[in-house]
């Protein structure tokens, strides 16, 4: 379970960025974090990973205070061209965690094949990323946030970069690896409907320092269809709910 304690932040002497944060991540669920650009959305990301320290409040993993990067984390950011390492196979970089978690070879690379198959991505190992389209290399960097069993998933506009048939078949990927694994994640989108149609929960930042304006459930059936989902009322109701919450009547700009 994510736990984020009274968090504020600010960098330097300049202006708080984030401002008494309260938040709950349990285990298994998917909560997804929506918010106008610039309101602090990476900035909690980063302190929930371990890369920033927190002016204020205090984040903890199952209990333990995250003051580094915690070993159980998987990290999937917006630009797989640079998390990917192109002088890696596929197949080694799926399977760097695992050799920092001291596995031996020929486990590591049986991880990343069973990894692979999760993703759609059988057979690739042996080629390099820049070999695999854009939705491809998404995939290898899902599939490595995956291979050390992360007790939490940080996806960071994971799925902005690409086409928008590429992102409707990932974002089902991560629905169905979601369901299966029990998988406790938490991911950060511009995207309204993105974030309605893929979270358990939507979680509204709001500017000015950063702070929770609104936490909705999406009651929501759990196996989703991008076409027969999205035309549910319960589904387009949520999705004018979080966009009220993300631009308030009145703030809307030119
Ligand atoms: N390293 C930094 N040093 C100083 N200020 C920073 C730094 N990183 C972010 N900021 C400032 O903190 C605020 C929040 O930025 P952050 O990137 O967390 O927002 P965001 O909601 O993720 O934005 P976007 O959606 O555009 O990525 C912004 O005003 C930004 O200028």
């Amino acid at each position: 379970m994510l736990h984020i304690d009274h968090l504020g932040h600010r960098y330097g002497v300049g202006p708080p960025v984030l401002a008494d944060i309260q938040l709950t991540v349990p285990d298994g669920q998917l909560v997804t974090l929506v918010g106008p650009s610039g309101c602090g959305k990476s900035t909690l990301l980063r302190c929930v990973a371990g890369l920033t320290r927190p002016a204020e409040g205090r984040v903890t993993l199952d209990g333990e205070p995250v003051d580094r990067v915690p070993d159980r984390l998987g990290v999937v950011f917006q630009d797989y061209s640079r998390s990917l390492f192109p002088w890696l196979t596929v197949r080694d970089n799926v399977s760097l965690p695992l050799r920092r978690q001291g596995l031996g070879r020929a486990r590591r690379h049986e991880e990343a094949a069973l990894m692979l198959e999760q993703v759609g991505l059988a057979g690739t190992g042996k080629q390099h990323p820049w070999q695999l389209s854009g939705g491809m290399q998404q995939r290898v960097a899902l599939a490595r946030a995956l291979a050390a069993r992360p007790a939490l998933l940080l996806m960071d506009e994971p799925f902005g970069a690409l086409d928008a048939q590429t992102r409707e078949d990932l974002e089902d990927l991560l629905l169905r690896l979601h369901r299966e694994g029990g998988l406790t994640v938490l991911f950060v989108t511009h995207d309204i409907d993105e974030s309605v149609y893929v979270g358990d929960r939507v979680v509204v930042l709001a500017p000015g320092p950063g702070h929770v304006r609104a936490d909705l459930p999406v009651e929501l059936p759990p196996v989703r269809d991008q076409i027969a989902t999205r035309a549910l009322p319960e589904f387009t109701e949520l999705r004018a709910e979080v966009g009220r919450a993300v631009r308030p009547a009145g703030t809307a700009t030119p």
